[in-house]
């Protein structure tokens, strides 16, 4: 079910459990200046969801107030029928929201495998415990997000050794070890060569079984590559909102983003 059909049927708000994220009437004002004004959409479930817009649109600072970095000054983000708004970071992050940021924060002097086994949730305080040896499960599960992010035949080298594609795609391991039921990536494909693009979209094309994807992406031929559904944002609300080809194809759209 869409949102308009959601927001008919249930009349005022939809407040619809289909949706993973329902997002409505988000404000964000720093010092009066509205970064986020009124924003409303709706994220279902296996959706890949990209948001693109100029400069200053407000992108990023929606993530933020998904994962709870800021706090909203009005309205509401409803995920799992949980109000997020109302959580902290560290809530949000147990209730199944991972968040990347534009540049990659794995540790560096660690190897890949101690970064996707570090990242597996209750293993940080077991693996300073005295006598910790690894079991079969946490190999296996490190083993395989290894191969889902390319670098099955990396994990013995350090972190700071991989190349910058290497290294996005390590801290997405590190997310996707945590299962989460949404994953939010801000400008994953920054920096990346073509082929290395390319490898990035089958990659999040692959793990939106089970889980919904939303991107923040420049690059309008990825985007053309992943996305489900586009949000546009300009001064932060949503300028046009729908497949590819419409929101492309969208005269305000050119004007403000696209034409430039
Ligand atoms: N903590 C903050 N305090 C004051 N202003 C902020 C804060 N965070 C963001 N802004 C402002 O809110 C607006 C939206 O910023 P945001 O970073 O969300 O845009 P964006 O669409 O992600 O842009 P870009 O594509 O350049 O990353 C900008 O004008 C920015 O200066």
């Amino acid at each position: 079910m869409n949102a308009a059909a959601a927001t008919t049927i249930v009349g005022v708000s939809a407040t619809n459990n289909d949706f993973l994220l329902a997002v409505e009437g988000l404000t964000v004002s720093f010092d009066g200046f509205k970064a986020v004004d009124d924003l409303s959409f709706y994220v279902d479930r296996d959706e890949i969801r990209v948001i693109i817009g100029p400069n200053g649109a407000g992108k990023t600072t929606v993530l933020d107030l998904i994962c709870g970095k800021t706090r909203a000054t009005a309205g509401s983000i409803r995920f799992e029928g949980r109000e997020l708004t109302k959580m902290s970071e560290h809530e949000i992050v147990r209730a199944g929201v991972g968040r990347k940021f534009q540049t990659p924060s794995i540790y560096e002097d660690l190897t890949v495998f101690e970064n996707l086994e570090l990242s597996i949730p209750g293993t940080r305080h077991v693996f300073k415990a005295l006598g910790f040896r690894r079991d079969r499960a946490v190999v296996e599960r490190v083993t395989r997000i290894a191969e889902e992010i390319f670098l099955a035949d990396q994990l013995t080298r350090r972190g700071d050794e991989l190349a910058h594609g290497q290294k996005q795609w390590l801290e997405i391991g590190m997310l996707l070890i945590q299962d989460p039921a949404l994953l939010m990536l801000d400008e994953p494909v920054a920096g990346m060569s073509v082929a290395e693009r390319t490898k990035t979209a089958d990659l999040l094309n692959r793990i939106t079984r089970g889980r919904s994807v939303i991107v923040i992406e420049h690059d309008m031929n990825f985007v053309k590559d992943i996305a489900h559904k586009v949000t546009v944002l300009h001064q932060g609300r949503i300028l046009s909102e729908g497949d590819i080809d419409k929101v492309q194809s969208d005269p305000k759209v050119i004007e403000v983003y696209l034409g430039h």
